[in-house]
């Protein structure tokens, strides 16, 4: 007896096949600007999702020449020394990307830091006018996550045009601006979130032809809300601990049941999450080539 079984989108095997790739701009660029890139990624406290970010991320800048500024600040650092370390590296040339580690110690304003950042050094696509660009159809530094999502839809070949698209979660470093990206390809698209009611949630979730989950819910979505060959994108990252007591890493999405119902699903880790790390990769390039170039 064969059950259905859902093929894995390999977000790792494309992070690795697009990081080759970048290798090579990044060689270029070497050669004719007598410099690497540079990623400058600030960090305050210590949450733990973004210490396993900014470790993969530092390997994977220096395997691909990338250098790295990393600057971690105590949980103590002001709104005001946050935001003069962003003008320092603003106006540091040697620095093509700026990122600010979310989320901040609560006594900081996030979304005032944010729009300190230099627009053109914004590789996570979070300043205004980059959220801006998104919302009009316009070129620009894009949020790492939804653009890895959408990266590895394409690179399946999966259609995303006129198909019902749910987004669960509507956080600006990743709901929103996913929602906007798949609208952008002529998906019909529907945003859940805290506020949507567990009953309507279920429903949207049947009817959804791809479900994107990010929400940091361990088995928030199970297979009995999931359609038939429905395409599932588990966007969540959530550290537990499992029955023997080992620390593991999980989506939202209870992916050995949702395995057996949907037709293509990421796996956590290995799916989105080093897509994201490319992402930043990727933009931290371009932003080189586009104030270079
Ligand atoms: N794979 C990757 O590369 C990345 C993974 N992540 C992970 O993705 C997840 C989401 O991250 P992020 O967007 O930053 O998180 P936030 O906490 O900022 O947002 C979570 C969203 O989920 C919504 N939500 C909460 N509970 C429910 C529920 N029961 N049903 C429906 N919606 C709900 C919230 O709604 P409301 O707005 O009403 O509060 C909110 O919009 C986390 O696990 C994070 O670690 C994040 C970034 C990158
Ligand atoms: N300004 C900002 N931008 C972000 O994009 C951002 C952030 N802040 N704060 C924290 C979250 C979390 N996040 C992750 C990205 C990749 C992995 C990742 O590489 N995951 C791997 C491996 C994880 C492992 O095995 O430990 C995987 O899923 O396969 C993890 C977490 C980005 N975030
Ligand atoms: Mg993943």
């Amino acid at each position: 007896m064969t059950s259905p079984s859902a093929q894995k989108l390999d977000g790792k095997a494309l992070a690795q096949s697009t990081q080759s790739q970048l290798k090579q701009r990044v060689e270029e660029l070497k050669l004719k600007q007598g410099r690497a890139p540079g990623l400058a990624v600030i960090i305050v406290g210590d949450d733990p999702a973004s210490a396993v970010y900014v470790r993969n991320k530092e390997k994977a800048c220096e395997k691909i020449g990338i250098t790295s500024f990393g600057q971690h600040f105590p949980s103590n650092t002001t709104q005001a020394e946050l935001e003069a370390k962003i003008a320092t590296l603003n106006d540091d040339s040697r620095v093509d990307g700026i990122l600010v580690q979310l989320p901040l110690p609560d006594h900081l304003d996030a979304i005032q830091a944010l729009y300190k950042i230099a627009p053109e050094k914004d590789v996570d696509g979070l300043h205004p006018s980059n959220l801006g660009r998104l919302v009009r159809g316009e070129k620009g530094l894009r949020s790492c996550t939804p653009a890895g999502v959408m990266r590895l839809l394409a690179s399946y070949q999966l259609s995303i045009a006129s198909k019902k698209a749910l987004v669960i979660g509507r956080s600006i470093l990743v709901g929103k601006p996913l929602a906007l990206m798949l609208l952008e390809a002529n998906a019909t698209v529907t945003t859940a979130h805290g506020k949507t009611p567990p009953e309507q949630l279920r429903e949207l979730c049947q009817q959804a032809d791809i479900l994107c989950v990010a929400v940091g819910k361990p088995n928030l979505i199970t297979a009995d809300m999931v359609k038939p060959e429905a395409v599932v994108i588990d966007v969540g990252m959530n550290r537990i601990e499992d029955e023997s007591g080992k620390k593991r890493l999980v989506g939202d999405v209870d992916f050995p049941q949702v395995a057996e119902v949907a037709s293509y699903l990421t796996p956590v880790p290995g799916g989105v999450g080093p897509m994201t790390v490319t992402m930043l990769l990727e933009n931290t390039v371009t932003s080189f080539e586009q104030r270079f170039l």
